[in-house]
Formats: structure tokens, sequence, C-alpha cells
């Protein structure tokens, strides 16, 4: 299917979600993420969800990253096409922006290079780990500053698409999809 079919399909699936669905299913997903082979790493980034927009809550997610002491990043947008990166600290203190996304108000700022592992909100993927978002490009921006070897992890409320027909050539692909009923690896090492 084409990504403008695939962002109608799962914006009106997501829509139907209870939020007693929405907070179980994200549940399940925190504790599949506990099973990826990740936990050597030091620095994650990780999205905090658009309510309104019903997508993942990435609470759980986060509370496991802080109890193991990791360091834990969250984005925030600067302009149309750019965002920059924010370590969360005890101190750290958070604002909606116009697009309705919870972000930090200042702080530390951490450099893509240093990431080791990104969590990424999508609204479809495929069996070959390509990614749909809401269309504007920052995260494939963002992944195509972070090094080589990050390892780039979707959350899914939603099993993968059959393929995503018109993918770009900066489209950067998943190596892990992380759903409900399965996690998808698409990494060949
Ligand atoms: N939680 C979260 N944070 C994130 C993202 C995300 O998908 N989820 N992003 C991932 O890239 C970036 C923000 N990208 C976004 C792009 C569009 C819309 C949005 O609401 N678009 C509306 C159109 C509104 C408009 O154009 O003014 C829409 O799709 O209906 C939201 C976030 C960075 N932070
Ligand atoms: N590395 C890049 N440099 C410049 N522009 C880019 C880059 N990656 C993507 N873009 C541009 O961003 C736009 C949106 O890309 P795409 O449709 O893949 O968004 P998306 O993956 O759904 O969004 P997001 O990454 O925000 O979740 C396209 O016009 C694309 O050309």
């Amino acid at each position: 299917m084409l990504k403008k079919d695939l962002r109608i399909k799962y914006s009106r699936l997501r829509s139907s979600l209870t939020p007693t669905e929405i907070s179980q299913n994200s549940i399940t997903i925190a504790n599949s993420v506990l099973k990826l082979p990740i936990w050597d790493m030091q620095y994650f980034h990780i999205f905090l969800p658009i309510a309104q927009k019903l997508e993942i809550d990435t609470e759980g997610i986060i509370s496991i990253l802080l109890g193991l002491d990791k360091n834990v990043i969250v984005p925030k947008i600067i302009s149309s096409t750019e965002l920059e990166h924010y370590l969360l600290t005890d101190n750290t203190k958070f604002t909606t922006n116009t697009l309705n996304i919870p972000e930090p108000i200042d702080g530390i700022t951490v450099e893509p290079k240093k990431i080791d592992v990104v969590f990424i909100p999508l609204l479809a993927f495929d069996n070959g780990g390509n990614r749909i978002g809401y269309g504007k490009g920052y995260y494939d921006r963002f992944l195509s500053e972070c090094r080589e070897d990050v390892i780039k992890i979707g959350l899914s409320f939603f099993e993968a698409e059959i393929e995503i027909d018109d993918v770009d050539t900066t489209d950067i692909p998943l190596d892990y999809c992380v759903t409900p009923l399965k996690s998808y690896s698409f990494t060949s090492s």
C-alpha cells in the first residue's frame, strides 16, 4: 500500500482503541521491550506520547530505563524540520507544544552520535522494517544524524503490513518493532 493510504488506515484503526486497550497494550509492549538484546546499552532515546492521537504510552518503558540507571533522552521540536534532544533528569520540566507533544522546557542537550537506542513512534510498518510516521520526516532526519550502529526500535499497536510501496531512499528501516502480539526482528546480525 501507499504511505498516504496507510496513514489514513492506521489513523482510523488507532482512533478505535479504548483507553483500557491503550494502557494494557502499552504495558504489554513495555514487557516485551525487556526481552530485546539492548540492555548493555546506556543512552536510550524515547518519545513522550501525544495523548490526543492515542499513541503508545511510553511511561512503563521510561520507568524501566530509569530503574536500570540508563540515560533517557527525549526530543523537542525546534523548527519545522529539526529536533533537539534533552537528557531526562529529576529537574526536567515539561510543557505541551502546539502539536500536543509534551516536551522539556530546557536542560542538557545530547548529540545524536551519543545515542545507542531509539524508540520510534509510527503509524504503520511493513515486513521489511520500513516505517511511516505523520509525514514530516523528523525521525528520518534525526536517524540520519545518529551513528550507523544505532538500534532503531518501532513501537506499534498493530501488526506489520506486507509492504509499503513508496519507500524513499531517505527512509531508514527499523531493527526491531514491538507490538502487543510479538517482536519483529529486521536485523541480519
Ligand atoms: N510523541 C511523538 N513525538 C514526536 C513525534 C511523534 O510522532 N510522536 N514525531 C515524529 O515525527 C515528531 C513530531 N512530528 C509530528 C508531526 C505531525 C504531527 C501532527 O499532529 N500532524 C497533524 C497535522 C497538524 C499540522 O500539520 O499542523 C496530523 O497528522 O493530523 C504531530 C507530530 C517529534 N516528536
Ligand atoms: N534525511 C533527510 N533529509 C532531508 N529530508 C528528509 C530526510 N528524510 C526524510 N526527508 C523528507 O521528509 C519528508 C517526509 O518523509 P516521510 O514521508 O518518510 O515521513 P515519515 O517517516 O512519515 O515522518 P517521520 O519521520 O516524521 O515519522 C519527505 O519529503 C522526505 O523527503
